[in-house]
């Protein structure tokens, strides 16, 4: 255990509470397994590896409180790292405050990250952490995109669309998580999320940016994808048995 008393403590927050309703019916996303372990197990353990982090806040659906944190007690981690088990919100933004909320005082430096990134590696976290603690207030992976995106006037249904714009790719990034803040900065942004100026936003980062304040790109990694639908669960299963193959992880 760590001194809780601890100065610049940095803390992972770890949203875990949807429903995973675009994997289709089943175990809330982060409770489904990969190779036989909770996905919520290899995002901890993801955070967990990262020497710098000594709290790990996992924000669990709130009817399975208890059974995550029985699941999180019998885990091995550094004997660094403490964890905490707090119930989530309706979304992922109050999730994300009702975790910011069980922060102690001593921590500075918060990593947000999706439970349903289970593979993010070490380096891409460790790259996000030292990018905050060099002075930047807010931080996120990302990588440029593969395909072309194109913006539309959103219709019903699966009628056609009219496109609006075709954005330059080149200056386009898919954005990942850990996303890395200066507390105060990732606080205020979630105070200010509760106003009508909070809605919409699908990131903690796109909070502070309409704060006003800075937000910068760090490269991502291709493994730090979200497992969002069935078929991610196959690509998981496959990059897990590589990273077995190449170094007996
Ligand atoms: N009320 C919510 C909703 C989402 N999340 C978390 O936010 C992360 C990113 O969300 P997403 O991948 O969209 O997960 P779900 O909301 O579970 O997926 P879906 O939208 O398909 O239901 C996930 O780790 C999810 O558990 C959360 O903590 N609380
Ligand atoms: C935070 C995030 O993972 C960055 O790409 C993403 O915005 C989460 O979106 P979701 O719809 O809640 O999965």
């Amino acid at each position: 255990m760590t001194d809780a008393s601890q100065p610049s403590r940095t803390a992972a927050v770890i949203p875990a509470a949807g429903r995973g309703v675009r994997m289709g019916p089943g175990a809330p996303k982060a409770l489904r397994t990969l190779n036989g372990t909770p996905i919520l197990v290899h995002a901890v353990r993801a955070m967990a590896a990262s020497n710098a982090v000594t709290l790990v806040v996992v924000v669990a659906p709130p009817e399975d409180t208890a059974s995550v944190r029985n699941l999180l007690a019998d885990l091995v981690l550094p004997d660094r790292t403490d964890v905490l088990v707090v119930p989530g919100g309706e979304n992922r933004q109050e999730s994300v405050r009702l975790g910011l909320d069980a922060l102690p005082e001593s921590v500075t430096t918060v990593l947000v990250h999706d439970a349903a990134r289970p593979l993010v590696p070490v380096d891409t976290v460790d790259a996000v952490v030292e990018a905050v603690r060099d002075g930047a207030r807010a931080v996120v992976p990302a990588l440029p995109l593969a395909d072309t995106v194109k913006e539309v006037e959103p219709g019903p249904g699966n009628a056609p669309e009219p496109v609006v714009a075709t954005p330059e790719r080149s200056r386009l990034r898919a954005v990942q998580t850990p996303q890395g803040f200066d507390r105060a900065t990732l606080v205020r942004a979630h105070g200010a999320s509760r106003s009508p100026s909070g809605e919409g936003a699908t990131d903690c980062a796109g909070l502070v940016e309409r704060l006003g304040e800075p937000v910068v790109v760090v490269p991502g990694h291709e493994e730090a994808f979200k497992v969002t639908r069935p078929l991610d669960l196959v690509l998981a299963e496959a990059v897990l048995a590589r990273r077995r193959a190449n170094d007996g992880f």
